[in-house]
């Protein structure tokens, strides 16, 4: 297997505050899996708010350094000191999707400005003519055309269609990995399945690895090949989605899949989740344990 992407060891601490009354958070505990260069997949990081995803997520895109261990991109550890042209490179390979389209855009600029820059700027060319292809060629991908775009700013289109812009931008260096931080968060809920299934018609038709970040179950099932469920900064299971979150083992994973499908039955809205679950998978907070390969090839944390 050619490995696309390597994450090993990786721990991110954040220090906080000053000489007197300092303060450290783990974001990311002890983190590693890979992805291979030959079969594209959705991998999904899951968890809830602060447990680490868009930490990691931004390790990956060298926008933040590890505090511990390293990350390596074809072999090549990713660096964010790096020269401009190295820099360059790699972020050709590696593109983020964020969350809210409305500010990844200027409102005040036409969305074909984004679309003209990032060409410009990683086909390294002033060439109009081939400006203008590589931008259809990207809305072609994420069913636009230049056509539909041109002359429209953000405020003109839906959240999901500039979130399709957003992702067309992210394919004009055609990447191999694409990394989407809750890419569907604030888009429409009618519209959301639009985007999820463009995601994997990337994986599918264009063999676009993707890390997509969520706290989502439903479309994580629904998409993902694998993917990790992470509590505090820590991996606490990791395997096939389907078999994780048909059987999750974790407390905390339980925990999780126990506080989606108790929202259908609480009727007023709140979480409905069993209190002796919920300290059982909190007691584990700040735990390190063992991240230990069970027989159907998941790993599961698990403490002395
Ligand atoms: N730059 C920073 N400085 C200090 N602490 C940070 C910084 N960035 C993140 N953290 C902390 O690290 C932990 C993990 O945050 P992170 O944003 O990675 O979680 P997340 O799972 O992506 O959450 P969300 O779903 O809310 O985006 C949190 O406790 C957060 O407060």
């Amino acid at each position: 297997m050619t490995t696309l992407l390597d994450v090993r060891n990786v721990s991110k601490r954040f220090t906080m505050g000053g000489l007197f009354g300092r303060k450290t958070v783990d974001a990311v505990v002890d983190a590693s899996f890979s992805l291979s260069a030959e079969n594209p997949e959705i991998f999904t990081i899951i968890g809830e708010s602060g447990s680490g995803k868009t930490t990691l997520a931004r390790m990956i895109l060298g926008l933040e350094d590890p505090s511990e261990g390293e990350i390596l991109f074809r072999g090549e550890k990713v660096d964010r000191h790096a020269g401009r042209a190295e820099r360059l490179k790699f972020m050709s390979h590696v593109q983020p999707v964020f969350q809210n389209p409305f500010e990844a855009f200027n409102p005040l600029k036409q969305i074909e400005r984004y679309l003209e820059s990032t060409a410009r700027r990683f086909l390294d060319t002033s060439d109009k003519a081939v400006i203008d292809r590589a931008m259809d060629e990207a809305l072609q991908k994420v069913g636009l055309s230049l056509k539909e775009v041109r002359g429209r700013f953000p405020h003109e289109m839906s959240g999901g269609q500039l979130q399709r812009c957003a992702i067309a931008r992210a394919l004009i260096p055609n990447p191999p990995l694409l990394i989407a931080d809750e890419p569907v968060s604030m888009v429409d809920a009618s519209l959301r399945m639009s985007i999820v299934n463009l995601l994997k018609s990337l994986r599918d038709d264009l063999k676009v690895s993707v890390i997509y970040i969520t706290h989502d179950l439903a479309t994580a099932y629904y998409i993902s090949n694998r993917l990790i469920i992470m509590q505090r900064g820590r991996i606490v299971e990791m395997g096939d989605a389907r078999t994780v979150l048909d059987s999750p083992e974790h407390a905390y994973s339980r925990l999780l899949k126990a506080s989606v499908l108790s929202t259908d039955d609480a009727g007023d809205g709140k979480l409905m989740t069993d209190p002796a679950m919920v300290e059982l998978a909190g007691s584990m907070v700040g735990q390190d344990g063992e991240l230990v390969q069970r027989p159907d090839g998941r790993k599961v944390r698990v403490y002395a």
